[in-house]
């Protein structure tokens, strides 16, 4: 009779554990981002931003939300930290990808790294959620001028690759329309924390949504 309400108990109490990942170029707040969700969520506070340095490998964070887990791994940014970031990609069940709204000048190399990201094939039915950070800047890009810019840059980026195949050759490329149909475009200030629980809410809604879609076809 024990195990049987022990049984019961845990099924009723199990909470599902989900990876996402913390994606973006160094600089763009992915650091601050996990420690403002650690503080908001968790009865232990996250690192204030004056004590957070440049990561050189790997942060960690979990909260835990209705039945369910959400494990953050925020990857350092830096070009050579990059490399390892494919490694995390088996096991992950959505990104947070993070650009500086408030740099204009390397929004272009962050849409470079974030098509990389995109083009991993376990990417690919990922929940995937852009955040422009950095809102409280003045002057940072809104929500409506990130999404307009990536989308320029996304064209001219398939002009160019048509332009260099040639008008015969087959292209694989996902149509912009639909590219921009279903990418999810959200503004943050990780240092002050405005937008951060709305970006938690989306990605515990979706990875939920997915494992349900998976429980479904199983
Ligand atoms: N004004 C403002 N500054 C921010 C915000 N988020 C992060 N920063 C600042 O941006 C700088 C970089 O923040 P990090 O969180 O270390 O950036 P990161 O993306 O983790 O960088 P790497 O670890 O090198 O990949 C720091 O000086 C932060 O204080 C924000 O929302 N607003
Ligand atoms: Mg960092």
């Amino acid at each position: 009779m024990y195990h049987l309400l022990s049984g019961l108990y845990q099924q009723l109490t199990r909470k599902d554990e989900y990876n996402v990942l913390i994606l973006g170029l160094d600089n763009a707040g992915k650091t601050t981002l996990l420690e403002k969700i650690k503080t908001l969520y968790n009865p232990t506070p996250g690192l204030p931003p004056d004590k957070i340095a440049p990561t050189v490998g790997q942060n960690m964070g979990k909260i835990t939300l209705p039945s369910t887990i959400l494990q953050f791994w925020d990857l350092g940014g830096q070009r050579d930290i990059r490399l390892i970031w494919p490694r995390y990609y088996d096991d992950c069940h959505a990104v947070a990808y993070v650009v500086d709204a408030a740099d204009r000048e390397r929004l272009e190399e962050g849409w470079e790294v974030f098509e990389n990201v995109l083009s991993a094939p376990q990417i690919l039915d990922v929940p995937l959620l852009l955040l422009a950070n950095k809102q409280d800047v003045p002057g940072s890009m809104t929500v409506e001028e990130i999404r307009n810019h990536y989308e320029e840059w996304f064209q001219r980026r398939q002009r160019e690759h048509a332009a260099a195949l040639g008008p015969m050759s087959p292209t694989s490329e996902v149509p912009t329309a639909e590219r921009m149909a279903s990418l999810n475009v959200q503004g943050i200030s990780a240092i002050e924390g405005t937008g951060v629980r709305d970006a938690v809410n989306w990605l515990f809604i979706r990875v939920q949504n997915s494992r349900q879609r998976r429980d479904g076809n199983s």
